[in-house]
C-alpha cells in the first residue's frame, strides 16, 4: 500500500538555521494524523514543505495524489460573500465539486449570501475547510485548524474531518496543540521537538507499547524489558512512563497511558523517540 504522505531524512533551513533536521515519516492512507509539538518545533515549516510551500533543502517528500492546503490563518476574501467564494474556486479548480461544497455548507447552516466578513470564527473555519474539500484532494493538510475556536466550533471542525475522511479517499495531516481535541478523532501521531521528529505511528499501537509505572522512589532500576521515557518523583512514589508492554517486578504496578500523558512525557523528554526501524520507513 503506498503511503499517502511519506518524507525521507527531511530537512529544511532558514538562511543558515536548520527548522528540520532529518525527519523521517510515513503516514498510510486514509489516516488522520495529529502532528504535535511545541512552540518553534517546526510544524508549520514540516507542513508547508509538504504541501510545497518551501523546498526542502535535504531529503525527499512524496504525497500520492492531490494536496489542498488549510493555512493557520484561514485566508478568505472578507469582501466576498461565501457564494462568490465558492465561484472563485470553480474557476481557478478543475477539479472543483461544486454540487458537494455548496450541500455541505447549507447543511451546516452557514449563509451563502453572507459576507465572509459578517462570519463567526467557526463559519469562517467551515468555509475554509468546504473550499479546500471541494477541490477533491487525496491529502488534507491543515496548519491549526482549531486555533481561535470555542470548543463546540473545535467539535465541529473534527465531526466535519471524520465526516470527510469517510465520504471520499482523503488523509488528514493537522497540526494542534490541543491534545484533548484530538483522541476522538486522530488515529495517527507525529510529534516533532527541536524540528526532528521524535514519536510517529499509530495511535492505539503506541498508546499499547507504553506504560505508566508507579512505584516505590527505592525500586531502583527500571524494569527489564522496558526503556523509560519520562520519570518523576512525588514523595515516596516513583512514576515512570516507559516503553515496553509487560512488568513482572511486582514492585511496580503499571496501567496504559492515555494520549495526553503519552504525548506530554515525549514533549519534557526531547531526547527520547518512538519511531519505526529506519528499514520500516524506507520500505
Ligand atoms: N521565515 C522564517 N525565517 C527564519 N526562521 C524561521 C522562519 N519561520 C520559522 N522560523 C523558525 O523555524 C523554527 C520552526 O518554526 P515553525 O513556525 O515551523 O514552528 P511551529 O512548530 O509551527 O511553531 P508554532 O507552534 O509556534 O506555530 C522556529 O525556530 C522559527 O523561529
Amino acid at each position: 500500500m503506498t503511503d499517502a504522505l511519506r518524507t525521507t531524512g527531511l530537512g529544511v533551513r532558514y538562511r543558515r538555521t536548520w527548522a528540520l533536521r532529518d525527519c523521517s515519516l510515513a503516514v498510510p492512507p486514509g489516516r488522520v494524523a495529529a502532528l504535535l509539538g511545541p512552540n518553534g518545533a517546526g510544524k508549520t515549516t514540516l507542513l508547508h514543505a509538504v504541501v510545497g510551500l518551501l523546498a526542502p533543502d535535504a531529503g525527499t517528500i512524496s504525497v500520492a495524489g492531490q494536496v489542498a492546503f488549510m493555512a493557520q490563518d484561514k485566508p478568505l476574501y472578507d469582501a466576498f460573500t461565501v457564494a462568490e467564494t465558492l465561484a472563485f474556486g470553480r474557476r481557478l479548480n478543475p477539479t472543483w465539486d461544486d454540487a458537494h461544497a455548496v450541500a455541505r455548507l447549507e447543511g451546516l447552516g452557514v449563509p451563502l449570501d453572507r459576507r465572509v466578513s459578517g462570519l463567526s470564527g467557526g463559519q469562517r473555519a467551515q468555509v475554509a475547510l468546504t473550499v479546500a474539500l471541494a477541490r477533491r484532494p487525496s491529502l488534507l493538510v491543515l496548519d491549526e485548524p482549531l486555533a481561535n475556536l470555542d470548543p463546540l466550533a473545535r467539535h465541529d471542525v473534527m465531526r466535519a474531518l471524520m465526516t470527510a475522511v469517510a465520504e471520499q479517499p482523503l488523509t488528514v495531516l493537522l497540526s494542534s496543540h490541543v491534545v484533548a481535541d484530538l483522541r476522538d478523532t486522530c488515529d495517527w501521531l507525529i510529534v516533532i521537538n527541536g524540528g526532528r521528529v521524535q514519536v510517529s505511528g499509530d495511535i492505539d499501537d503506541l498508546l499499547a507499547g507504553h506504560l505508566v509505572l508507579t512505584g516505590p522512589a527505592g525500586a531502583g532500576t527500571p524494569p527489564a524489558g522496558s526503556r523509560v521515557v519520562e520519570a518523576s518523583r512525588t514523595g515516596t512514589r516513583t512514576r515512570l512512563l516507559v516503553r515496553g508492554t509487560s512488568v513482572t517486578d511486582p514492585r511496580w504496578s503499571a496501567r496504559p497511558p492515555d494520549l495526553e500523558e503519552l504525548v506530554m512525557a515525549y514533549l519534557r523528554s526531547p531526547d527520547a523517540a518512538a519511531l519505526p526501524a529506519p528499514a520500516e520507513v524506507r520500505a
